[in-house]
């Protein structure tokens, strides 16, 4: 999926400052881009701009397929949030398989899928419980785990491994970067994650600034 942004502006109502400002970029399909910037500076902004979670007030956004296609993004990309939001009744295992099943996949492949996803977050032993006993970092782990279980050859993380330790962050970042069909966009402050990516921009001032140091490959 190739992602291009042109002349993206985005303000909250009633707000007096731009927190996009003529943003454009352009992600091939298949490679990976890490945006970074300090607090407040508009990468949840950003995310949800480009998901069609927030519409921009000029600018637009195209995901294209490998065949020329536009798609809408909610149709194509799934998500790792910061704010996890998983059902807490339901079993990690049904939590994973979630987005699988609602793209049709059949029951059996979908729990393949999650049982090995589950195994690279260090979760496969926990696996028929109820999501809701599981720790904040954990809870980030079966986010992540559906991510990976899903098909969808767009994925949007913002700070996907904030709350985890730095041997999980590893497994985490090598599962989603051997993922090669897949255009990632990844919000984190972890240098490491960034520099695992094929691009990284700084958000500065509403608008993206290429990184020198982001001319990494993936692996
Ligand atoms: N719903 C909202 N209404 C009004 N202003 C908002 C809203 N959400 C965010 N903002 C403002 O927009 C700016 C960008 O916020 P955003 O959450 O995108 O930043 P961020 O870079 O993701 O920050 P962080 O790293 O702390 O998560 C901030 O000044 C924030 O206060």
């Amino acid at each position: 999926m190739r992602l291009v942004a042109e002349g993206l502006h985005f303000s909250y109502p009633g707000g007096d400052r731009s927190v996009l400002a003529n943003l454009s970029f352009e992600v091939q399909s298949g490679t990976s881009a890490a945006i970074i910037g300090p607090s407040g500076s508009g990468k949840t902004t950003l995310l949800s701009v480009l998901g069609g979670l927030l519409p921009p007030q000029r600018g637009l956004f195209r995901c294209t397929d490998d065949d020329g296609l536009d798609h809408a993004p909610a149709d194509v990309a799934t998500w790792v949030l910061q704010t996890v939001s998983l059902l807490p009744e339901r079993s990690v295992r049904d939590n994973v398989c979630l987005g699988a099943y609602l793209d049709g996949t059949p029951r059996d492949l979908a729990r393949e899928r999650a049982a090995d996803a589950l195994a690279v977050v260090g979760l496969a032993d926990r696996a028929s419980e109820p999501a809701g006993v599981l720790s904040g970092g954990e809870g980030q782990r079966v986010a992540i785990a559906r991510a990976l279980a899903s098909r969808r050859p767009l994925i949007f993380a913002d700070e996907p491994t904030g709350q985890l330790d730095a041997s999980t962050t590893a497994a985490v970042l090598d599962a989603f970067f051997a993922l090669a069909s897949r255009t990632i966009v990844l919000i984190t402050h972890d240098e490491t994650a960034a520099a695992r990516c094929d691009i990284v921009w700084h958000l500065v001032d509403g608008t993206l600034v290429r990184s020198e140091a982001g001319q990494k490959v993936r692996r």
